[in-house]
């Protein structure tokens, strides 16, 4: 489809927030995307899209939106588009992006409420891609079955930012055993208007509700493989075949994008990799979505930091875009195997960055009839 250059109409819920402020400059860019419909709350709704959205990147509101109108969030306001991506407040996702799968629609969805669903994949581009083929069985169990509609959600985004590295190493070294991973977390991870400024300025506040259950389960959902029973039925296998303990403790600081993540980790083989050995594996790391050729896929998805003092979020939260992730001070741990820190950009790869290449690789794979 995208090589006859013909392009595909895709919308926007929750398009006036954090993450679909992101979506609206990346889809505006996009070359097989046209951003045809958008969506927010009543608040929104009837009001051009430069008044209704208090717009916060460093980029100008593209053209193409700033004019258009946003609609309430019901699928006929969608009818015409292929794909609609989902920056929707988790408090309204549930319904609305039920609603709309139930209309035939394809959703890609940064909410948490289906990561859990035993028939949606939870997907992280740049690992477990191979969970999209879960798709047909999500169509066939709805009720009534669907011929095209589906949901696809991405992960939290510290889960995702840690778990490109994670998944690097079980490719070269097997198994992981034990991770426990200790948080640096963006305002801007919890929207706008986010976190007051008297609580977070000169402050880290050691708690963000929920974040922690997040990251310790949805880990196993990514990292683990698919399994048929003797029903038929796929299942997520939740990492079952080589059981892994997740330990996660998340804090808020003030910075303004940027996850940065400290990461200690046990594999399951004797004797474990050396650092180099880690560095070296990380560094060569090439997803599926690389080489399908889908044209939000980083470059290179993990760059290694050699200099002590990196990754910084300041300096590193655009590498590629925001669509890789910078890993440095790659070190022994003297209580598990290997230890490092990572950062990764809570808004692009960690949100809307993600949702796209799923698409992208929804559509390369042929999930989305075109
Ligand atoms: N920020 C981040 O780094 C990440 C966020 N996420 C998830 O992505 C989603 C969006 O987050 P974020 O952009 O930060 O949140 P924001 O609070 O910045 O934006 C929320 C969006 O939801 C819309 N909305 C609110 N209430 C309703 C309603 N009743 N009906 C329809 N639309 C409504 C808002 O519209 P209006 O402006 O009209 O109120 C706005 O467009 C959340 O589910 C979040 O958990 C996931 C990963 C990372
Ligand atoms: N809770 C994350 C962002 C987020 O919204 O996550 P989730 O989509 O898993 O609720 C943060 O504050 O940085």
């Amino acid at each position: 489809m995208q090589s006859e250059g013909k392009q595909i109409k895709v919308g926007v819920l929750g398009a006036t927030g954090t993450v679909g402020q992101r979506f609206i400059t990346l889809l505006a860019e996009h070359p097989w995307f046209v951003i045809h419909a958008l969506g927010a709350s009543p608040r929104s709704a009837g009001k051009q899209y430069s008044k209704a959205a208090a717009w916060k990147q460093t980029t100008p509101i593209p053209a193409v939106v700033r004019d258009m109108i946003v609609h309430e969030c019901k699928p006929e306001h969608f009818a015409d588009c292929i794909i609609v991506f989902s920056g929707l407040d988790a408090d309204v996702a549930g319904d609305i992006e039920g609603a709309f799968r139930a209309a035939e629609l394809i959703i890609f969805s940064n909410a948490k409420n289906y990561r859990r669903h035993p028939d949606v994949p939870l997907v992280v581009p740049l690992v477990n891609a191979s969970h999209l083929s879960m798709i047909p069985q999500q169509r066939s169990l709805h009720c009534p079955p669907l011929k095209k509609g589906f949901i696809v959600t991405n992960a939290n985004c510290s889960t995702t930012g840690y778990v490109i590295p994670l998944s690097a190493l079980e490719r070269a070294f097997g198994p992981i055993e034990s991770v426990l991973v200790t948080t640096m977390q963006a305002i801007s991870g919890a929207g706008y208007p986010g976190v007051p400024s008297l609580d977070i300025m000169d402050n880290v506040v050691p708690y963000i509700g929920g974040e922690e259950e997040k990251m310790e389960w949805e880990t196993l959902k990514i990292l683990g493989g698919i399994s048929q029973g003797d029903d038929g039925l796929k299942a997520f296998d939740m990492h079952a075949q080589y059981p892994l303990r997740v330990s996660a403790s998340c804090n808020r600081v003030p910075v303004i994008d940027g996850h940065t993540e400290c990461v200690s980790v046990r594999f399951t083989r004797r004797p474990p990799p050396s650092p180099q050995q880690v560095r070296e594996a990380l560094a060569a790391f090439t997803p599926m979505a690389q080489s399908l050729g889908c044209p939000s896929a980083p470059r290179r998805a993990i760059v290694v930091h050699e200099e002590p003092d990196r990754p910084q979020p300041r300096l590193d939260r655009y590498y590629q875009d925001g669509a890789g992730v910078s890993v440095g001070r790659v070190r022994q741990c003297p209580v598990l195997d290997i230890k490092f820190v990572v950062l990764a950009n809570n808004v692009s790869i960690g949100a809307a960055t993600s949702s796209i290449i799923n698409a992208e690789i929804a559509i390369v794979k042929g999930y989305i009839p075109s």
